[in-house]
């Protein structure tokens, strides 16, 4: 208790509220830039058991914003180094991790195990399944999202309050969502956003303050505004009762995304590297990749010829212009084999237009 005396003392918090994090159980999907801040927070805090959802690595261009990586952790999952950070950080945390991304076969399964969860992804599909799930599981869930310099804020599925879908009841199209990589985010933007996050779940657990629930809040970075809007709940979006056939996820930037470039300077460094082609055999007698070795499994018949991936080595998957492979490592990613996947963004069609 010594700890967190700062905050007990505080009468409106008191130890009961922190008896209160104690025994929740809080699960944020993924590590990334609103990710890092709510786990670092609420680890500080002294919440009980922290669930963490994450299976990508840390890149270069994450440092500007994920400020619990350094330059040491480039190329490591973001799962060991976030979870060997947080157990230093607090010795008393339980933390249950989870080396996969969020996927419609282990949502469900996943959520059950929390009280609260918290979205730290950066796409839509994530967050349409995260509130399908909390809805039939009927949990509330955190959710942040940024852009530039701004950010948003809402807290979803709250004692009966609205839902994701009351605020925005479709997925909206592909050619219609801002890509992070072309858009840019400012490195503090995410860092300010997850930390009220972290605030809305202490005052969800613990009944302190009054939850942002049926308002989003809009986060102006250049103008250091703050505007809230107020929004209503929808009955037939809280009669969900199972998952939608698809959310759509292989489209998105879930997997780990190389460009080929990157790829090709493993290779000049030595790096011994397993290159799947899955394009059609036609396709690749007509032209294959110079440079690099590779083999050719058709996507079609991937799943069935996986023995002879080799599951010691990552595996890295190639097409024409990246949605084949997308799909592969979507496909392969669902049967938990192992190696991490990544797909070649642009495909050989980003290698000829280099190569120009
Ligand atoms: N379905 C999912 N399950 C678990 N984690 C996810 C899922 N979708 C996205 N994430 C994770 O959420 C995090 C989002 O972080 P952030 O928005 O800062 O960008 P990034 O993906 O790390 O980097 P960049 O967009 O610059 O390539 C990432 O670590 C990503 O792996």
């Amino acid at each position: 208790m010594d700890r967190y005396q700062r905050q007990t003392v505080l009468k409106e918090f008191g130890p009961e509220a922190q008896e209160m994090l104690k025994d929740a159980s809080v699960l944020v999907v993924g590590a990334g830039g609103l990710g890092i801040p709510v786990l670092q927070y609420l680890n500080a805090m002294g919440v009980g058991t922290l669930g963490i959802v994450e299976q990508d690595v840390v890149e270069i261009t994450n440092l500007q914003r994920q400020v619990l990586y350094t330059e040491n952790d480039l190329g490591k999952p973001k799962l060991d180094v976030v979870l060997k950070r947080l157990q230093t950080q607090n010795s008393n945390t339980r933390f249950k991790v989870f080396d996969t991304f969020l996927s419609r076969q282990n949502a469900l399964d996943i959520i059950s195990e929390f009280d609260v969860v918290v979205d730290g992804t950066d796409n839509f599909p994530t967050r349409y399944l995260i509130n399908d799930s909390c809805v039939i599981l009927k949990k509330p869930f955190v959710s942040g999202a940024i852009q530039g310099f701004e950010g948003q804020l809402s807290v979803f599925n709250f004692q009966d309050g609205p839902t994701y879908r009351c605020l925005f009841p479709n997925m909206p199209g592909q050619a219609e969502i801002p890509n992070c990589n072309e858009n840019g985010v400012l490195g503090v933007v995410p860092g300010i956003i997850g930390n009220l996050q972290a605030l809305e779940v202490i005052k969800v657990i613990t009944g302190r303050g009054e939850a942002l629930s049926g308002k989003l809040l809009l986060f102006n970075g250049l103008l250091q505004s703050y505007q809230t809007i107020s929004f209503s709940r929808c009955p037939e979006n809280m009669a969900i009762t199972s998952l939608q056939e698809s959310y759509g996820m292989e489209l998105c930037d879930v997997y780990n995304t190389l460009k080929l470039e990157d790829l090709e300077k493993l290779s000049k460094e030595g790096t011994t590297i397993q290159l799947i082609d899955v394009r059609t055999e036609e396709e690749y007698t007509n032209y294959c990749l110079p440079h690099i070795k590779s083999k050719n499994i058709p996507l079609d018949e991937l799943l069935a010829r996986t023995q002879e991936l080799d599951l010691n080595s990552p595996i890295y998957i190639l097409c024409q212009s990246g949605k084949r492979s997308a799909v592969a490592v979507k496909q392969l990613e669902e049967l938990n084999l192992g190696p991490t996947l990544y797909h070649i963004e642009g495909g050989i069609n980003r290698f000829l237009t280099l190569s120009q």
